[in-house]
C-alpha cells in the first residue's frame, strides 16, 4: 500500500485550454449535455471492468456481487453534484494520460477546422467528443476521485482543477474502486440542484443506458435509491417500444456523437445463430475517417456484455464509418480477437450485417434521397473501396455509388450507374468516364469534344480511389466501362458512315504530317495518329490501350502521364491543316512541340521543360508577329501607291 502523496500541480496540454475554453462557450445553450457525457463515460468504465472480469476472475473479487450502477446525487448546500460508477477506475497513470490531455487522433485537424463561428465550431466540437471535459461547461471547479480496479485501496488518486490551466494530483485511500466525479457548480448553476431536474436530464438522454442509474429519493438525501432510468440494454427491447428520439440518444452515447445519425437498422436474427444488429449510419464523418488507425464504430456484445470493439472482423474496412452494437448470444464470454478471428459465428454475422447496411443504404437513396446525398458526401469515398474489397457485394455497392457527369447541373455527384445505363444513347453500348484531377480539367478536357457534340454523357472521376474503382468493377448491367482518353477513338454504333469514311479520307491525306510529327516528337510518345474525338481542339494525348494506369494521383499533384502516351491531332482544325503545309522542318518540330505540351497541359500533368516550351511558343508567335507586320507593311505600300 503507497501512503498518500503530497499534492502535485500539473498542466494541461494547451489544447485541452483551448478546448475548454471554446466548449464552455460554444456549448452553453446546451449545457444540460455535460450530464449524458459523465453517465456514458461511467457506462463505458462498468462495460470494461465487467469485461475485465470475464479475463481476470479474481478482479475485485469482493466486490463483483455489488450491483453494477451509477450514482447522481446532488447536494444544495455544497452546490455540488456527484456522479459516481463502481467500473474499472484509473490508475494514477491513467488519470494523467486520459484527464488534462488530448490524445486522440485528428487533434490537429480539429484545431485547424474551427472556424471561430460559435455554432459551426460547436457541431465540430460534438463530433471531436467533449466527454469528461463538459463537466466544466456548468463547474469551476472538478474533483475526481479514483481507483483502478485491483489496485489496493491506498492506490486511490484525486484529482482536481478549476479548468484554467493546472490540475492537482494526489494519490489518496480510496476503499471502493471506480470512479466519483464531484462538480462544484458554477454561479448561477443553482438550478441543477434539483431532483426532478437531473432526473428529466438523464432520461432524456440516458435512458437506453444497460446499467441502473440511481438517485437518492427525492428530499432526502440519506433515503432509500431510486432507479432513474429503464435499465435494460435498448437494442433488446422489442422495437415498437423505442422512440426515434430514444435510438438518436443511444448513436450519440455509441458513437461519441453529437448529431443525429441518418439511419440505423435495428435487427433480432434468429435461427442458426442468434443476434441482434443495431447499426447507425452517421450524419457527418468523423475526423479519424482517413487516417490509417481509424477507428471502427460497432461494439461486440456477447448476451449483452460488452466485449471489444471492432478492430475490422464485425464491417470490413469499407464500412468502417458505420457504428452501432453487434450482440450474439453464441460466442463465448471470454471470446478473444483470435478467436473472433477465425470463428464462424463472427463469418456469418457480419456477412449479414453487411448486407443489411447495404440494403439499409439503398433504401435512403430511394425513399430520401437528400439524405443520401449528405452520405455521399461524408462517406462516399470510403464506400468506394468496397468495389475492390468485397467481391461478393459488388455489384449492390456499385449501384449505390453516385458520380458527377458532364449532365450534372452542379459538381454534386447526382447520378448512379442505373441513372446514366437509362440514359444511353441509341446505339451506345460502354458506360464512358473521364479520369480528371480537378472539376475545371475535367470540364475542359478536349477528350471531351466529340462526346459534348453527340450529347453522349460521360462520368467525370476525379478521386485517387476512382482509378482503381473503374479498373476493378469491368461492367455494370453489361455495359463496359470505356476512358474516354484512352486507346483509338471508338463510338461504335453511334458513328456513321460518312464520319468513319472522312476519318479514314483524313488518315490517308495527313498521314506524311503524322510521319513528320512523329520524328520531331521521337521517344516523347509512342505514336501520332489523326481522331475524330476532337471538334474544337487542335491535338490531345491519350493513353495507349494497355495502358490501363492512367495516374491519376500523380496528376493530381500535378504531374503523371500515361506511360505510353499517343498524340492524337484533329485533322478538321486549321492549326492542323496549315502544319501540312509547313515546308520548314525546325518550325515544324517547333509546332509538334508546343502541340504535344499544350495537350500535356489540358490533361491536368505538368510538362517536362517549360522553359523550352516557352521558348518556341515565343519563337512561334514572333514569326507569325513579324508575317503579320510583313503583311500591314505591303498592304501599307500598296495604299500608298494607290494614293
Ligand atoms: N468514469 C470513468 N472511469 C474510468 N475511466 C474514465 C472515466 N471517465 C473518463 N475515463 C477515461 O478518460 C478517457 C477520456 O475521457 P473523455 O470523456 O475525455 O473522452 P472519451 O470518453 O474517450 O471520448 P469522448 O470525448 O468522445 O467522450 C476515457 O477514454 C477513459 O479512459
Amino acid at each position: 500500500m503507497s501512503a498518500p502523496t503530497q499534492q502535485e500541480t500539473y498542466s494541461f496540454q494547451a489544447e485541452v485550454v483551448q478546448l475548454l475554453d471554446l466548449m464552455i462557450h460554444s456549448l452553453y445553450s446546451n449545457k444540460e449535455i455535460f450530464l449524458r457525457e459523465l453517465i456514458s463515460n461511467a457506462s463505458d468504465a462498468i462495460d470494461r471492468l465487467r469485461f475485465a472480469q470475464l479475463t481476470e476472475p479474481g478482479l475485485d473479487k469482493d466486490e463483483t456481487e455489488e450491483e453494477l450502477r451509477i450514482h447522481v446525487a446532488f447536494d444544495k448546500d455544497a452546490r455540488t453534484i456527484t456522479i459516481t460508477d463502481n467500473g474499472i477506475g484509473m490508475s494514477r497513470q491513467e488519470v494523467m494520460d486520459n484527464i488534462g490531455t488530448i490524445a486522440k487522433s485528428g487533434t490537429r485537424e480539429f484545431f485547424q477546422a474551427l472556424t471561430g463561428d460559435q455554432r459551426k465550431d460547436a457541431t465540430l466540437i460534438g463530433q471531436f467528443g467533449v466527454g469528461f471535459y463538459s463537466s466544466f461547461i456548468v463547474a469551476d471547479r472538478v474533483t475526481l476521485t479514483t481507483r483502478r480496479a485491483g489496485q489496493a485501496a491506498g492506490e486511490g488518486v484525486r484529482w482536481e482543477s478549476d479548468g484554467r490551466g493546472e490540475y492537482a494530483l494526489e494519490t489518496v485511500e480510496r476503499p471502493q474502486r471506480g470512479t466519483e466525479l464531484v462538480l462544484h457548480l458554477r454561479e448561477g448553476e443553482d438550478d441543477l440542484l434539483n431532483h426532478h431536474r437531473l432526473r428529466t436530464i438523464i432520461q432524456k438522454y440516458s435512458d437506453h443506458i444497460s446499467l441502473p442509474i440511481v438517485m437518492p429519493a427525492d428530499g432526502e438525501e440519506a433515503g432509500e435509491d431510486t432507479v432513474v432510468n429503464r435499465g435494460s440494454a435498448l437494442w433488446a427491447r422489442p422495437k415498437s417500444e423505442i422512440s426515434d428520439a430514444d435510438y438518436n440518444e443511444f448513436y450519440k452515447h455509441v458513437a461519441h456523437d453529437f448529431t443525429d445519425p441518418l439511419a440505423h437498422l435495428h435487427s433480432k436474427m434468429e435461427g442458426t445463430y442468434e443476434y441482434t444488429l443495431l447499426l447507425f449510419v452517421p450524419a457527418t464523418a468523423p475526423f479519424d475517417l482517413w487516417m490509417p488507425e481509424a477507428r471502427h464504430g460497432v461494439k461486440l456484445h456477447v448476451q449483452r456484455v460488452f466485449i471489444m470493439d471492432d478492430t475490422g472482423q464485425l464491417m470490413p474496412n469499407y464500412l468502417r464509418f458505420v457504428r452501432g452494437v453487434i450482440d450474439s448470444a453464441d460466442l463465448p464470454l471470454n471470446v478473444s480477437r483470435e478467436i473472433l478471428q477465425s470463428s464462424r459465428v463472427v463469418d456469418n454475422i457480419r456477412s449479414s450485417a453487411v448486407k443489411k447496411v447495404l440494403r439499409l443504404l439503398k433504401d435512403l437513396a430511394e425513399k430520401e434521397p437528400e439524405k443520401y446525398a449528405t452520405f455521399w458526401r461524408e462517406f462516399g469515398d470510403v464506400l468506394k473501396e468496397g468495389v475492390p474489397e468485397d467481391y461478393s457485394n459488388r455489384d449492390e455497392i456499385a449501384k449505390l455509388l453516385r458520380f458527377t457527369t458532364t449532365k450534372s447541373a452542379t459538381d454534386e455527384p447526382d447520378t448512379s450507374l442505373g441513372d446514366y445505363v437509362a440514359r444511353m444513347k441509341e446505339g451506345q453500348d460502354k458506360i464512358y468516364y473521364l479520369l480528371a484531377p480537378t472539376p475545371a480539367a475535367a470540364k475542359g478536357s478536349p477528350h471531351l469534344e466529340i462526346f459534348r457534340k453527340k450529347g453522349i454523357e460521360v462520368l467525370l472521376l476525379g478521386q485517387a480511389i476512382d482509378n482503381w474503382l473503374v479498373t476493378s468493377l469491368p461492367d455494370f448491367e453489361g455495359k463496359r466501362f470505356q476512358s474516354v482518353a484512352q486507346g483509338v477513338s471508338d463510338l461504335g454504333a453511334m458513328e456513321d458512315e460518312t464520319e468513319k469514311e472522312a476519318g479514314e479520307k483524313a488518315g490517308t491525306e495527313l498521314s506524311g504530317l503524322v510521319e513528320r510529327l512523329k520524328k520531331a516528337l521521337g521517344d516523347k510518345v509512342s505514336d501520332v495518329r489523326t481522331t475524330n474525338r476532337l471538334t474544337t481542339s487542335p491535338a490531345c494525348i491519350v493513353a495507349d490501350e494497355p495502358d490501363l494506369e492512367m495516374n491519376l494521383m500523380r496528376r493530381m499533384q500535378g504531374s503523371g502521364m500515361p506511360s505510353r502516351p499517343i498524340l492524337e491531332i484533329n485533322p478538321e482544325h486549321t492549326l492542323v491543316r496549315r502544319l501540312d503545309r509547313e515546308a520548314d522542318e525546325q518550325r515544324l518540330a517547333d509546332w509538334a512541340h508546343v502541340l504535344y505540351n499544350q495537350s500535356v497541359l489540358t490533361l491536368g500533368a505538368r510538362i517536362e521543360d517549360p522553359a523550352e516550351f516557352v521558348v518556341r511558343l515565343n519563337g512561334l508567335l514572333l514569326t507569325l508577329a513579324e508575317e503579320t507586320e510583313d503583311t500591314e507593311d505591303t498592304e501599307d505600300t500598296d495604299a500608298d501607291a494607290e494614293e
